[in-house]
């Protein structure tokens, strides 16, 4: 029981895991507030593709949220955040893959979205803190907030929320953090909430097949970006039809028969060529951020820490140099494969989050 009944808004995506936040806070006592951003319009692609996806923004996703309200008798709004999650997230996301980057919108929804622009509607209802149903943690620690690894190592989120500030964390609250999935399943039966057997969203939602490559020829057009493949050796061995089409470390879907296997290295969007080479031409042992986001006070020189390169990536030993600008060097204590630009880089010591940044 939390000692202070709290004015706490829950950000309801009509899954599992925020439908248990609101009502393991509702059982606490506190006045709980639901609401659901709508981000994306799917209709067009269900029209056009006829199918529908489990995904975490859909309008059915708002209907379940608005029914597990009802049924936990608290009030639902519905904020309309379509254009935002556009210019922040969407068009982002294909800067990104037309820059020659492999993005992570996931990130950036957080960041802006949700605890930015969602966390302002929750001041506006002068609400106490905004709850989501991540599974990472917060905690006090003196005049600091540290952001921890969720406690169910399969269902961490805490590499996709790096970007969090001190005053953010102030004002957030992850209640499943110390849970794991079995036991919010087994609560969402036990406040038979209807949604307690939904699917797992999706990892990209507003890609619900998976096809990125579709989604961004409908958003951007295709043709522009077409060019060469060429090898590090800088031996031109055939052509392709747009660099947004690869990604560091891919090796299907060359079509180019070579002696030994290849794999996307690179990409230079601005010359338009595909880099491709044998394995060990993935492998380096340093990689620069940018835009860092420190959860620590700024280190004045190196520290060693373990660095998580993508989100299925276990962390690994590195020595991490704070640069000016809000940059940072991370050398690997062994070469990592497949270092991409576009994803972030998490710094982590223990289960604690020490920080994070885009890599170059
Ligand atoms: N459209 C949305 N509106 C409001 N909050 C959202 C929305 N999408 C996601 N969230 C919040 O962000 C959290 C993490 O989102 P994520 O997409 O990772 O969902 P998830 O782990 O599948 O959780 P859930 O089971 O609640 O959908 C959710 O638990 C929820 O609190």
């Amino acid at each position: 029981m939390l000692e202070r009944k709290k004015r706490i808004v829950v950000a309801m995506s009509g899954g599992v895991d925020s439908s248990v936040t609101a009502a393991l806070l509702k059982e606490q006592g506190h006045e709980v507030i639901g609401m659901t951003m709508q981000i994306w319009d799917y209709s067009s692609f269900t029209a056009e593709h006829g199918e529908t996806f489990g995904t975490c923004c859909s309008l059915d996703d708002v209907y379940d949220a608005r029914r597990v309200a009802e049924s936990l008798d608290i009030p639902f709004y519905v904020v309309n955040f379509e254009k935002d999650f556009q210019r922040e997230v969407i068009d982002r996301f294909c800067d990104d893959y037309f820059a020659g980057r492999t993005p992570n919108p996931c990130v950036l929804c957080n960041q802006v979205l949700k605890f930015e622009l969602l966390l302002r509607r929750a001041r506006e209802l002068e609400a106490d803190c905004l709850a989501t149903g991540h599974y990472a943690r917060i905690e006090q620690d003196g005049e600091r907030h540290c952001l921890r690894k969720g406690l169910d190592p399969a269902k961490d989120q805490s590499y996709f929320l790096f970007t969090l500030t001190q005053p953010q964390m102030a004002r957030v609250l992850f209640p499943l953090g110390g849970m794991t999935k079995e036991e919010v399943r087994a609560h969402a039966a036990r406040f038979n909430l209807r949604v307690a057997e939904k699917a797992e969203s999706q990892d990209i939602c507003f890609v619900p097949d998976g096809d990125y490559v579709r989604f961004l020829e409908e958003e951007r057009g295709a043709g522009a970006m077409n060019g060469e493949i060429v090898h590090v050796s800088g031996q031109v061995l055939g052509s392709h039809q747009g660099t947004y089409r690869y990604t560091v470390g891919q090796r299907r879907g060359l079509g180019i028969g070579w002696h030994q296997p290849l794999f996307v290295v690179g990409i230079d969007a601005e010359n338009r060529q595909v880099v491709v080479g044998e394995q060990e031409h993935l492998q380096r042992s340093e990689l620069s951020v940018h835009q860092v986001n420190w959860h620590i006070p700024e280190p004045s020189g190196a520290i060693e820490a373990r660095c998580r390169i993508r989100y299925r990536h276990s962390e690994v030993p590195a020595t991490i140099t704070p640069l000016p600008g809000g940059r940072a060097r991370v050398v690997f204590a062994q070469a990592q494969r497949g270092i991409t630009p576009g994803q972030a880089a998490v710094f982590y010591q223990g289960d604690q989050v020490l920080g994070g940044g885009w890599i170059e």
